[in-house]
């Protein structure tokens, strides 16, 4: 068994790049202007890459293409996840730590396996087993407590949990989905400082889109701009990106206390300036734009939501809505009840 575990783990030597995609193309309508243009994206061995970009620029979007979340509507010159022409989460190395999983509906309608009455122990139970080890290991860097039920956990202990459960198997890419927000600082830390050692011992790497830097700056080796005009920048070496050299030598009132922040903070205002013009026309600014469009989303789900019509009968927020409503209703017909009644009463005493 023992033998069996180790050899699932490549060693550093003969891990291959675990992307290499070139020239890709993806649409989530083919009728509609292309959500991803030409990307080139090549990742090495050991490599702990930022990825950031404004919203909407497609960020997620290209992180389930790298997780197999997305498969359909792009083409490309090449494509390589660990060496394989497909990638799927939890299969050939790779692990997702995204919220698709959260969002798809299953079959308990509006209900997610994560908040059902069990322990955390008892979560993919066979798997716990299989790699005891590094799930002990994790409950110990995440501060997990295997006997939470699941029901009662607060956000952030939820996120250990599900963290731990797509960590039980050796990765070789990790690919993260603004899924540490919830962590609180320490655990965060505890956290990244373990995917740093984890990619020493296996050549593997981690790609992590956030818009918080607190861990940035002493955890990332690369960093990555997936750009307003959806078109992904090279893979930034930080120790020799000279954007992010010239930061980190300003002092004095110059002086950043946080270069990632900094650096991706002037990178968003350069791409805002350069794209300002699309939005010229009705003299709006881009924050009015982007206010006006979440205003009308459903949310993280919206598309999907979209998509699934009202054959699920759920979603989010509308079983409230519709209890309010049906109360209303309800009390608008008593109220209407008594005002007729007192309306009958008030006609029979001045007909007396
Ligand atoms: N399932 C979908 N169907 C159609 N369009 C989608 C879908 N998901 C995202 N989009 C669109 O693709 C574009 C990129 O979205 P994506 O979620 O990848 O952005 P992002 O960079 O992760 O943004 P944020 O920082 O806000 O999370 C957006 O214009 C979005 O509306």
């Amino acid at each position: 068994m023992e033998e069996e575990k180790k050899s699932e783990e490549p060693t550093v030597a003969e891990v291959v790049d675990p992307v290499n995609i070139e020239n890709l193309t993806f649409a989530y309508d083919m009728n509609k202007d292309p959500n991803i243009v030409g990307l080139n994206c090549k990742i090495e061995p050991n490599s702990k890459v930022i990825l950031v970009g404004a919203n909407g620029a497609g960020k997620s979007t290209l992180l389930r293409i790298l997780t197999g979340q997305i498969f359909m509507g792009m083409s490309s010159k090449k494509f390589s996840i660990n060496g394989k022409p497909k990638a799927n989460d939890q299969y050939n190395g790779v692990a997702y730590l995204g919220g698709t999983w959260k969002r798809r509906r299953t079959g308990f309608e509006g209900m997610c396996p994560y908040t059902m009455d069990v322990a955390a122990s008892e979560m993919m139970a066979d798997w716990q087993e299989q790699f005891k080890e590094r799930r002990d290991e994790l409950v110990r860097v995440l501060g997990v407590n295997l006997n939470w039920r699941m029901l009662e956990c607060s956000d952030g202990q939820r996120k250990k949990v599900r963290i731990m459960i797509k960590l039980l198997r050796p990765f070789q890419l990790c690919v993260i989905d603004e899924f540490a927000a919830d962590l609180d600082i320490f655990s965060r830390k505890r956290f990244f400082d373990y995917l740093t050692k984890e990619c020493e011992a296996r050549g593997a790497s981690v790609v992590y889109c956030t818009h918080i830097f607190d861990q940035a700056d002493e955890w990332a080796s690369h960093v990555m701009f997936m750009q307003l005009n959806k078109v992904l920048s090279p893979v930034h070496f930080l120790a020799t990106y000279e954007p992010y050299q010239n930061i980190l030598a300003r002092t004095g009132k110059y002086r950043s206390f946080c270069p990632m922040y900094t650096l991706v903070l002037e990178e968003l205002e350069r791409q805002y300036r350069e794209q300002s013009e699309l939005f010229e026309d009705d003299n709006k600014c881009l924050a009015d734009v982007i206010m006006d469009q979440q205003g009308q989303e459903l949310g993280g789900d919206r598309h999907e939501a979209e998509e699934a019509g009202d054959q699920t009968g759920w979603v989010s927020g509308r079983l409230t809505r519709q209890f309010i409503t049906e109360e209303q209703v309800a009390a608008r017909e008593e109220r209407k009840q008594k005002r007729i009644a007192l309306e009958n009463q008030q006609s029979n005493a001045e007909a007396m």
